[in-house]
Parts: structure tokens; C-alpha cells; sequence
């Protein structure tokens, strides 16, 4: 093995580092870390956060070990450190190198983040050595936690060897009588019981309950490589009873780091206070979503791909329909769709929204009233496979629901919608959030409260809404005029009174929203083309001014 020459490994570095705290108690080095223990305690107890611990390998693909702890831990809520033990060079072809960390270097990180960061739940990955081991156990019968957590990696599902039988001394003796959990692989289950062959889910729970003797309060046995088994299961002994946990199998390349992910979500629900049953029953039902989110993502070239712990890759990155981000400019032309309208003429919406892009539209709103929420999300996914295909944002009027479950690029909500802060929240930071406004108070409130763009009107009397008061011309400008957002003017706007919209003379003044003048009409692609063809020559002359 290579041994290391990074300074951050060199046995000077802890030379120069200042006095390390060496508290053996957690309260007393938090006290004595501040100049008014009784404050920080204070503090401590308004704003703690739940927090795992992990102690485990680095995998440079990012798809197990360490990387998968941090990744599993954010995904859930919690906040994570880290304890390095081995940093491996690993891809989806297999274990290319292994590098020890010290275990002097080991004991000194878990010093370290023990004596100071308010560790709930340890969760230990890849210990390659009987001395890290060895290490561990003292160090954590100095340090007081919730639980610890043991996944008793061995192997990668490579094949490759990421810790030898000599810890399994180690394991036996010291750390599994300490361990609330543990959770071997079929393969680790044989080893720990000195090589039984395990097949069957019968076989899994004799080994749970001869595992248990090693003094574990838990055994969690994971059958995901269990042969010819068309679900996943897993079987979890607690001393008394069997507790069977079955998910469907996802059909996928992309299982490398599942054992990682489900051990450290086990150790993240148990630090947000959890039983263990729950802890175990959320951690496999995560694993399973987000196997099953991620089971066509091609990351490398190998057997093994990782998956997307955060559930947000393929979301936010299909390959050959990616959004690109809001631009004002895309409210030039804005239809919104009315089912009501539509149907009269014999549209379905995601015709008509075709219709309308293919006219000139630039943004599309779906105004459903009435649809189902069902049939609501099953119009939103066949609208945004169109507007995806054309590159134009599809937006969502009030529903964040259905925007969420058809991943549509943003929502419009009116002022006694749900309020754009909270809708920001749900959606995140790259959705498009637009509010209708109709004062300048309410717009700059909007922007406080993060949207991208407002609606203003009505700007003409229209049958579309009912009760709607209009602000007229005077109005819409005070509303521009007092935004620091783009504007799209919105009520009873046509062909004939676009120009005149257009030209008051406002530079936020982006657009015009249509309802009516392009859908309760019998052609509304050549509705909108007409109305595209007014709005460009207004730009046009505003270009040459
Ligand atoms: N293809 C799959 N579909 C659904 N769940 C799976 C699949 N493969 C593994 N799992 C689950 O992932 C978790 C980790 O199991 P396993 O892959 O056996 O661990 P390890 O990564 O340690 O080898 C278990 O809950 C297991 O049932
Ligand atoms: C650093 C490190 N820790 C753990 C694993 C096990 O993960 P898997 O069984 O999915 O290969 C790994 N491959 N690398």
C-alpha cells in the first residue's frame, strides 16, 4: 500500500496546529469553548439540528462511502461530518487504489469533531484496519452519543476488498456489543458468522438471530443481492422479533453505494429522534425512490453506476430537453389556456398549447378550473413534453401541487393564492414564480417575496374573470413603474389593443397575457401568429426610437 505524502497527513501538522480541546466530556468542551458557557448552552438548546457522524472510506466516484453519508444526510435533513478512514480510488468499474489514513490521524479527527459538534448518531462505513477499529471503540466509549450505527463494509459490490478478515476480531469483540445497529450485506453476514452460505430469505434470518448474539441491539440483514428474488428484502432481528422489510427491485446499474445510503439514512432518521422500526422502514423506502428515480441516469462506463441520492439529477438535467433558465423576454407572448374555451372549439389543452407555440407563443400558463386533480397532471405532463420540446416554459395557475408532480417549470398565483415566499419554498430556487398584482404595493411585495415576474391587470374589462376590477392603461403603468420585476399586462387584451398595451412607455413592460384572442378562437395558431406579428413590429419600433 502507497503510503502517504500529503501534508495533511504529516505528523508535524498536528504539531502546529493550536491546543486540541480534551474534554472527555462533550458539555464540558462546549463550555470551554466559550467565554459564557451558560449562553452558548442556551443557544445549543434553541438551535440544535439533528447530527450524524460518519465514519468511513472517501470514494472518488462519489457514489458510496463518505460521499453517499453526506449526500444521504442532506437529502434527509441532517447535518453530517465526516471522519475519514481510507481514500479510495474507486469508479463504476471497480477499486482501482486504497490509501490508509493513519490511525493516530483517525483517533485525532474523531477527537475532533466528538469533543466539539454536538454528534447525535455515529455511523461507521469502511474500517480497513483492526487498529482503526481498535481506535474507534475507545474513542466512542469516551464520547456519549444517541446511537451508533454499523454497517460492516467489506467489499465493494465490485468484488474489490475494502477491509480484510482481521477486523472481524475487532468487530465481534468491541464493536458490534456497542453497535444499536448493525446492517451486513449477505456477503458480510457470511463472513461475520465465518462463512455460512446464505441463499434464502429463511437463511437471512437465522443469520439475523446468530448475528444478534454478537451483542448488537439490532441486526438489520439486506438481501439486495439475495439471488432470484424479485423483491428486495431485508430482515431485521431485535432480539425478540423479525421485522420483514420488502421493496419492489428496481431494475438498474445503479446500485453502487445502496448499503451506505441505507445505514446512513438509518442513523439520520434515528438523530431526529426516531424509533428504530421507523428509522429502518423511511431508510429503505428512500433507498427504493431514489433507485427507482434514478435507474436510467448513465454516470461512467462501468457495471456499477451511483444513483442520485437528492433525487434532483434527472429532474433538473434531461439530456436532450433541458430548460434553460427565465428570461423577461419570455413573456412577450404569454397564453394562458382556458379548458372551457378549448373544449367548446374541440381542443384537447396539450393541442392547444401546441397550437399556440407553434403560432409564436413564448410562455404558457395552464388555467384549469375545473379538470380533476388526476386529469390536471396528466394535461400538465403531455403540455410540458410540448413545451419542452420547443424550449418555451410551461407555468402552472395557482396548482404548485401539480407543478411539483408534473414538473413543470414554474406556477402563477393570484393574491389570495398560496403566497409566493411559502410557493418559493416548495419549489426551490430555478422555478418560475409570477403574481398577479394590481397595485404598487403588491408588486413590491412580490418582490420581496422572491417571484420572477408579476401580472398586472385587468387592464381591459373581460368575460374570463369574473368580479375582476380593472386598473386600465394608468393603472398598469403606476403597477410597472413601482416594480422591480418584469410585467406582463394581463385582461381583455386582443390583436386590436395589444399595440396600445405595449406603448405606454414602461421598460419592464415585457408582454401581454391572452386568453380569449387565442383560444376562443376556431385557428389559434393563426390567432397567435397574428398577435406575434403586432407585438414584433411594436419591438421593432421601439428598437429604431
Ligand atoms: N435493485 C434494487 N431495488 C430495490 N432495492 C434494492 C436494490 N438493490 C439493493 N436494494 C436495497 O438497498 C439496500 C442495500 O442493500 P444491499 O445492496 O444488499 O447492500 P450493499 O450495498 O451493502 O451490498 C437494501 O435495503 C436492499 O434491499
Ligand atoms: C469507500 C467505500 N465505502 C463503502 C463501499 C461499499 O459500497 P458498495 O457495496 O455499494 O460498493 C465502497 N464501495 N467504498
Amino acid at each position: 500500500m502507497a503510503s502517504f505524502s500529503c501534508t495533511l497527513f504529516h505528523p508535524l501538522y498536528s504539531k502546529i496546529r493550536c491546543v486540541s480541546v480534551s474534554s472527555s466530556s462533550r458539555g464540558l468542551a462546549i463550555a470551554a469553548m466559550s467565554n459564557n458557557g451558560a449562553r452558548y448552552q442556551n443557544l445549543e438548546e434553541k438551535s440544535k439540528i439533528p447530527h450524524v457522524l460518519s465514519v468511513a472510506g472517501s470514494d472518488s466516484g462519489g457514489g458510496a462511502g463518505i460521499q453517499a453519508d453526506l449526500k444521504t444526510c442532506g437529502a434527509r435533513g441532517v447535518y453530517c461530518s465526516t471522519v475519514i478512514t481510507a481514500v479510495t480510488a474507486q469508479n463504476t468499474v471497480g477499486v482501482q487504489g486504497v490509501n490508509l489514513v493513519p490511525e493516530e490521524f483517525v483517533e485525532e479527527q474523531l477527537r475532533s469533531v466528538l469533543a466539539d459538534m454536538q454528534v447525535d448518531v455515529v455511523k461507521t462505513g469502511m474500517l480497513p484496519s483492526i487498529g482503526v477499529v481498535k481506535v474507534l471503540c475507545r474513542v466512542l466509549k469516551e464520547y456519549k452519543v444517541q446511537a451508533l450505527v454499523v454497517d460492516p463494509v467489506m467489499a465493494s459490490t465490485s468484488g474489490d476488498v475494502l477491509a480484510n478478515s482481521s477486523i472481524l476480531a475487532g468487530l465481534w469483540e468491541e464493536l458490534l456489543p456497542m453497535a444499536d445497529i448493525v446492517t451486513p450485506n449477505l456477503k458480510e453476514a457470511s463472513a461475520l458468522l465465518g462463512g455460512v452460505k446464505l441463499t434464502t430469505v429463511a437463511d437471512m434470518h437465522s443469520a439475523a438471530k446468530s448475528i444478534h448474539n454478537f451483542g448488537p441491539r439490532h441486526v438489520l440483514v439486506k438481501g439486495g443481492d439475495l439471488p432470484a428474488s424479485l423483491d428486495a428484502v431485508d430482515i431485521l432481528f431485535d432480539g425478540i422479533s423479525f421485522h420483514e422489510f420488502r421493496a419492489s427491485r428496481i431494475q438498474t446499474r445503479n446500485t453502487h453505494g445502496t448499503g451506505c445510503s441505507l445505514a446512513s439514512c438509518i442513523a439520520a432518521e434515528l438523530a431526529k429522534g426516531s424509533p428504530m422500526l421507523q428509522a429502518v422502514q423511511v431508510a429503505k423506502r428512500y433507498v427504493e425512490t431514489a433507485l427507482n428515480y434514478s435507474k436510467d441516469i448513465v454516470i461512467g462506463s462501468g457495471p456499477q453506476g451511483p444513483f442520485d441520492h437528492l433525487l434532483n439529477l434527472k429532474h433538473n438535467f434531461p439530456s436532450s430537453s433541458r430548460r434553460r433558465g427565465f428570461s423577461p423576454d419570455d413573456l412577450l407572448l404569454y397564453a394562458v389556456t382556458d379548458s372551457g374555451m378549448n373544449k367548446r372549439w374541440g381542443r384537447s389543452i396539450p393541442d392547444a398549447v401546441k397550437a399556440a407555440i407553434e403560432g409564436g407563443a413564448t410562455i404558457i400558463q395552464l388555467r384549469e378550473k375545473e379538470a380533476d386533480t388526476r386529469e390536471f397532471v396528466e394535461l400538465a405532463k403531455a403540455s410540458l413534453e410540448i413545451c419542452r420540446f420547443h424550449g418555451v416554459p410551461l407555468l402552472i395557475n395557482d396548482r404548485v401541487d401539480v407543478a411539483l408532480a408534473s414538473d413543470a417549470d414554474g406556477v402563477h398565483v393570484g393574491q389570495s393564492d398560496m403566497s409566493p415566499h411559502v410557493v418559493r419554498s416548495l419549489l426551490g430556487p430555478d422555478k418560475i414564480i409570477g403574481v398577479s398584482c394590481k397595485t404598487p404595493e403588491q408588486a413590491v411585495q412580490a418582490w420581496s417575496d422572491t417571484a420572477d415576474y408579476i401580472g398586472s391587470g385587468g387592464v381591459f374589462p373581460t368575460s374570463t374573470k369574473a368580479n375582476n376590477k380593472t386598473i386600465g392603461l394608468d393603472g398598469l403603468k403606476t403597477v410597472c413603474l413601482a416594480s422591480k420585476l418584469p410585467v406582463v399586462a394581463i385582461g381583455g387584451i386582443g390583436i386590436a389593443n395589444a399595440g396600445s398595451v405595449m406603448e405606454i412607455g414602461v421598460p419592464n413592460l415585457k408582454g401581454v397575457a391572452v386568453v380569449s384572442a387565442l383560444f376562443d378562437r376556431e385557428c389559434v395558431t393563426t390567432e397567435t401568429r397574428k398577435l406575434r406579428s403586432v407585438l414584433t413590429d411594436v419591438l421593432s419600433t421601439q428598437a429604431s426610437k
